[in-house]
């Protein structure tokens, strides 16, 4: 019943106006499903090739197309996926690009879970599934390579670890990201914003843990549960090969890196950084979490790419308590769970991540939930980011 029949692919846009691959996978029985990839701005060295949309989707249609047609279930995610690695022959999605790879992958769990007639999370998580649900991270301000002028930290993150549901969860954030526009305005600080619709405010870095820290504690105080926030550093952006450049500040080398976010980590009470230091750096994560990780989650996104190789390296130096899965970064939604598996196996926890570049694709909400991830990481406003967030509140509704 889930043999494909037909993968269709097009150029459509994403949230930044760039285009981006969108497929369509039918099977024997008319399932149906469409998935379009995602797009980073920061992205890590290690992370699989993204081709220029047309050419992705020319070779795959050249290659992947015809090893699925009529040959591979969309129910049986393991074969899709191989096929799609096999169709490539890279280890990094080079020849028909990961983003092909991924919205495919993506199309085609839609279309099984469409057979089915079961919702996507359950189709990728079992029967199970639908009881435990991430806590949402939003970015509330930002910067960094997400916006010009801007803080130097990538993202500040509100982090409602104390909120009864998802929904409420949700609801903080945009109270946070709401509260956040009003303390710059008493401030009289021009409030623009970002490419995940983060407020992207022309100040410094001090100043921004000061606001999005009274902002946090306000809608905590009013919602009456604990909202923290966390990082994104994006540190490898920083990174030179010997120091890490901060505009309007000194630069830091690595020590002082670390001390630096031993020190927010304490004076702010982060609930979570992620990236803080170079994408390389295994050993400094590794010091890192030795100094804090019992009081924080340290992530790596552009350590890891989502990749279960990197993992495996953090795992053995203890470089990390924590991964950010972005299925476009690996190209596979097997490669994804994979990750996110080894990652629990080895008490690491998982964030599931949108790309800074977005598109109106909710599978990743779909995928947090099916694979029981502690957190997800979808912006807080914007609709290609609430398209993911009202999934959230959707799913928890009828889980
Ligand atoms: O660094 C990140 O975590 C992401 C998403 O917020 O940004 P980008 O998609 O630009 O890599
Ligand atoms: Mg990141």
């Amino acid at each position: 019943m889930t043999l494909i029949t037909n993968v269709t692919l097009r150029r459509v846009l994403d949230s930044r106006g760039n285009p981006t691959v969108e497929a369509d996978v039918t099977t024997e029985s008319g399932g149906f499903g469409r998935a379009a990839a995602p797009s980073g701005a920061s992205t890590g060295e290690h992370e699989a090739i993204e081709l220029p949309p047309s050419e992705a989707i020319a070779n795959a249609r050249d290659l992947a197309v015809p090893r699925l047609e009529g040959e591979v279930y969309a129910g049986d995610q393991r074969s899709v996926d191989a096929a799609l690695h096999a169709a490539d022959g890279t280890d990094n999605f080079s020849e028909i690009g990961a983003n092909s790879a991924v919205a495919i992958s993506m199309a085609a769990a839609k279309a099984g879970a469409d057979v089915l007639g079961a919702p996507l999370y359950q189709h990728l998580g079992g029967t199970f599934r639908g009881d435990r649900f991430p806590t949402p991270l939003g970015n509330v301000v930002g910067g960094g390579e997400h916006a010009e002028e801007a803080t130097n930290i990538q993202e500040f993150l509100s982090a409602p670890v104390g909120a009864p549901s998802v929904t409420e969860a949700v609801f903080a954030n945009a109270e946070v990201h709401a509260e956040i526009s009003s303390i710059l305005e008493e401030r009289g600080v021009p409030v623009n914003k970002g490419d995940e619709g983060a407020w992207a405010p022309p100040i410094g870095d001090d100043k921004a843990f000061e606001v999005v820290a009274e902002a946090t504690d306000r809608i905590s105080d009013e919602r009456g549960f604990e909202i923290s926030f966390g990082l994104d550093m994006a540190a490898a952006e920083m990174y030179d090969g010997e120091e890490y450049v901060y505009e309007g500040e000194p630069n830091r080398s690595t020590q002082e890196q670390i001390d630096y976010v031993v020190e927010m980590v304490e004076e702010y009470d982060l609930a979570y950084v992620e990236d803080p230091l170079d994408e390389n750096d295994f050993e400094a994560f590794a010091e890192l979490t030795e100094r804090v990780g019992d009081q924080t989650l340290i992530c790596g996104d552009d350590l890891y790419v989502t990749n279960v190789e990197r993992l495996q390296e953090g795992i053995d130096l203890g470089s990390s308590n924590s991964i950010l899965i972005k299925p476009n970064q690996i190209g596979t939604l097997t490669d994804a769970v994979d990750a996110i598996e080894l990652g629990s196996r080895n008490g690491i926890e998982s964030v599931v991540s949108h790309r800074s570049g977005e598109t109106e694709d909710t599978t990743i909400a779909h995928l947090a939930v099916g694979a029981a991830a502690p957190y997800i990481k979808t912006g807080t406003v914007a609709g290609e980011r609430t398209a993911k967030l009202n999934e959230l509140i959707r799913i928890e509704e009828n889980a």
